[in-house]
This record gives C-alpha cells, structure tokens and sequence, in this order.
C-alpha cells in the first residue's frame, strides 16, 4: 500500500499543474493528473502547493550542549512544521563539532528523534578557536559535509588558507562566517543609523566584507568550494558578483531576515531583533534582493538560531545574537516577496531545494518519479498571524511576532514518511 497525495498544485516550468502524487516505500513512484486510489491511502491535498521539501543548509540545533535552548527532537519537529526535510546544523555546540564523536553522537541522536534529516558541519578549527585545524579527514569519514567555525570568523589569512588547502583536498566546501573581530568587537547591532540614535556600538559593514573579499582570494588562489554564510551587505554582494564573474568558485547564502528587514525597522531596544550579522541599511537589504533575484546570492538559509527567553530578556547589549526562522521561513518569504510579485514562486521554491542541493551536492531537493519522497504540502490561502507560543522550536525569539502571513505548511513527509501535520489535515473526508 502506497499514499496519493490527490489533487495537489504541482510546479512545473513555473505554473501551477494539478497533479496526484504516488508515494511508494521511501519513494516517489507516480506523478500523474489522476492516480487510482484503490489499495492505497489517500490524502486530499485539493490547491495546496506540493514541493520538494525544503532544505536550510544553516541551522543551530544546538545539541549537545544547550540543550535549554533546543535539541535535535525540538529543532527537527521546527524543521518539519517548516517544511523542511532537511537541516544542515552548525558546530558551534558544546563540545564543539570538531571530533568524529560529536559528528556520530548528532547523527545517532537525529536518526533516533529526528523528524527531519541532519547534515552535521564540522569546526574549521578545534573549539572554533582559530589556533589549530581540526582533523577534517576523520570528521568527513564521520558524516560532515562541510566544515565551518559559524559563530565566529577565522581571524588570520593563513588559518584560512590552510583550512581552504585541507578542505579542498578532502572535497569539503568551505562555509563561513565572516567578521573580523577588530572591526566588529563590542558591536551589537548595523553601526547606522539605529546605533546612532541610541548610542549603541554598531557593527559596520566591513567587518563583513573584508571577510569576503579576502576569502575571495584565498579561494582563488586554492581552488576552494567558498560559500559565504548570512550574507548581508551591499559590498559583500557586488564582491561575491564580481568573483562568479571571474570564475572563483564562490556561492552565498542569504536569510528572511535580512532579506525583509533593516535597521530602520527595529522597533525600540528588543533583542528579537538581535542577530549576527545585524539587520543592515535599507540599501543593504535592497541589495542582497537583487543579488537573490541575478542569481549571485543562491539560496535561502534561516539561520535558525534559538536562545532562551532569559538570555534574550538581556537587552540589546547583553542579549547573545540570534533569532529562529525554520517555522516562519517559508510564509514570509511568499507572503512578502511572492505575493507582492517581487520574486516568483518558483524563484523561492528552487533556492530553498534544488539549488541548495546542487550546490552541495546532495540527492534531495526535487520532485519527481524515482526521487526521495522528501515533500512540503502549503496551504496558499489561509491567512494566521505568527504565534510563537505554537512554535515546535524551544526558542520564542522572533522579530516576526503577529505578522499576518499566508503559506504555511500543512504536511511534511521525509523519506515517504509523514513527519509532521497540521489539525487540518487530519485525513477525514479523503476518498479513494
Ligand atoms: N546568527 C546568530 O546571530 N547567532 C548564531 C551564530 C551565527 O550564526 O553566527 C548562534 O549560534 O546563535
Ligand atoms: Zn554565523
Ligand atoms: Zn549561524
């Protein structure tokens, strides 16, 4: 017995097609305008967008180790209720991610309590301390599929090099944060105009960019896979711009946040305003959207990066840096970017699956006959206000508190499996 997803809207060359949706074991068997539904169970997906589940190359699950701010069960149920079927989780834990342990340790944890796939990311450096370079050879044989010090910059050209010569020899992409802490020390927002109106230390643009830039060269000179995490800032985009042109072999990831937000619009001194990098300039912001829209930026990742409510009652200065996003991603995204017809829902749809998986190489990310049955069902119509208390994730800290939103998801099933349901869905009603 298989499952019909019935009378979902399918993309296909960027139009919306009516199709049924055979899924049989862990794959997808059929996709035809009409499946009998005899011998199977069938769910009635009647005008709800059917996709590839999503997949976010950088997310903080943040086990082992800050288990009070999620877990890999909390962080995955997230994910699922996101529409996301695959996660790749940043190794800024405690122990840090720089051992083949740790790596088996998430990867045991995640296939016990997991409701999506995890992709573990190994430390450039062992404890992300930017001395020495972790044994990325043991780390690969563990299950990394790339290596990064997320939370942190690798403060020395030469710590880079030498992490860009390792990682290309073992065929890992190199994934990194970039801010140079001499420029950024003490910042705890965009060094702007919210800095200046209320006294803050900011953190300016170049302790990005000259991250980027210097990256750039660095992966020229070492053939590197480089790819720039939470891009967010006009000049870093036109570097990322000019290298593709060149050749270097360069991608970018961007997130809602700074992709929807900047400066001006952070409300008063909250902290759910708070991440790293910061909310930037209007024309930082309308930057990455064109850097999204001409390809130079190529997916969309959250960055989902939860903390407790205690740690963000901090205020702007003390709260640590970081806001969730795997349960809001997907609705903002249509209902700021797609409905108002900036991007198209295709636009989004591949930077948040195909693309991610051709640029990391990976099996998922598509949907068609012979594939995975790694699926997203989203309810296009119904209009709900972001509640954080509904969130499956641990972490409260959203800035997207109330916003009305449409497109969110109601089914997730990874590897044929449903994984996570909204109320609505209960199958009642369905019919062969
Ligand atoms: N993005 C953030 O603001 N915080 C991340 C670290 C990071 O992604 O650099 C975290 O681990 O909390
Ligand atoms: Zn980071
Ligand atoms: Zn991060």
């Amino acid at each position: 017995m298989g499952t019909i997803l019935r009378n979902g809207q399918l993309l296909i060359s960027g139009e919306l097609v009516t199709k049924d949706v055979l899924i049989e074991e862990n794959m997808i068997a059929r996709i035809a305008d009409s499946i009998d539904g005899v011998g199977h169970e069938v769910i009635d997906v009647q005008g709800k967008l059917v996709t590839p589940g999503f997949i976010d190359m950088h997310v903080h699950l943040r086990e082992p180790g800050f288990e009070a701010k999620e877990t890999i069960a909390t962080g995955t149920a997230s994910a699922a209720r996101g529409g996301f079927t695959t996660v790749a989780c940043m190794p800024n834990t405690r122990p840090v991610t720089d051992t083949p342990e740790v790596v088996q340790q998430i990867l045991r944890k995640a296939k016990e309590e997991g409701s999506a796939r995890v992709l573990p990311i190994g430390a450039i450096t062992v404890r992300e301390l930017g001395k020495e370079l972790t044994d990325m050879a043991a780390l690969k044989e563990a299950g990394i599929v790339a290596v990064s010090d997320d939370g942190v910059g690798i403060q020395t050209s030469q710590m880079m090099k030498d992490a860009m010569k390792m990682a290309t020899s073992l065929g890992l992409p190199v994934v990194a944060h970039c801010e140079d802490d001499s420029l950024a020390e003490g910042g705890c927002v965009h060094e702007g105009i919210f800095s200046e109106k209320h006294g803050l230390k900011g953190i300016p643009s170049e302790a990005e960019s000259i991250h980027v830039s210097r990256d750039i060269l660095l992966a020229e000179a070492t053939g590197t896979h480089y790819h720039v995490c939470h891009i967010s800032t006009a000049e870093s985009v036109r570097l990322v711009r000019e290298a593709k042109q060149r050749g270097v072999r360069v991608t970018a990831e961007v997130c809602p946040h700074h992709l929807l937000l900047c400066d001006e619009d952070i409300p008063g001194l909250d902290a759910n305003y708070k991440m790293n990098p910061p909310l930037r300039s209007r024309r930082d912001r309308d930057a990455l959207l064109e850097g999204l829209k001409d390809g130079t930026i190529d997916m969309i990742v959250t960055d989902h990066a939860p903390h407790t409510a205690e740690e963000k009652q901090r205020g702007m200065e003390l709260a640590p840096f970081g806001i969730v996003g795997l349960e809001t991603a997907f609705p903002l995204l249509y209902t700021k970017l797609v409905l108002p017809g900036a991007f198209t829902l295709q636009e989004i749809v591949d930077r948040m699956t195909k693309v991610p998986a051709d640029v990391f190489n990976l099996p998922w990310g598509v949907l068609e006959e012979g594939a995975v049955a790694d699926i997203a069902v989203i309810d296009l119509e119904t209009e709900k206000e972001v509640d954080p208390t509904t969130f499956l994730s641990k972490g409260r800290n959203t800035p997207f508190t109330g916003w009305k939103l449409k497109g969110w998801p109601v089914l997730t099933m990874l590897e044929g499996r449903v994984v996570w349901q909204a109320e609505e869905m209960n199958n009642e009603g369905a019919r062969p």
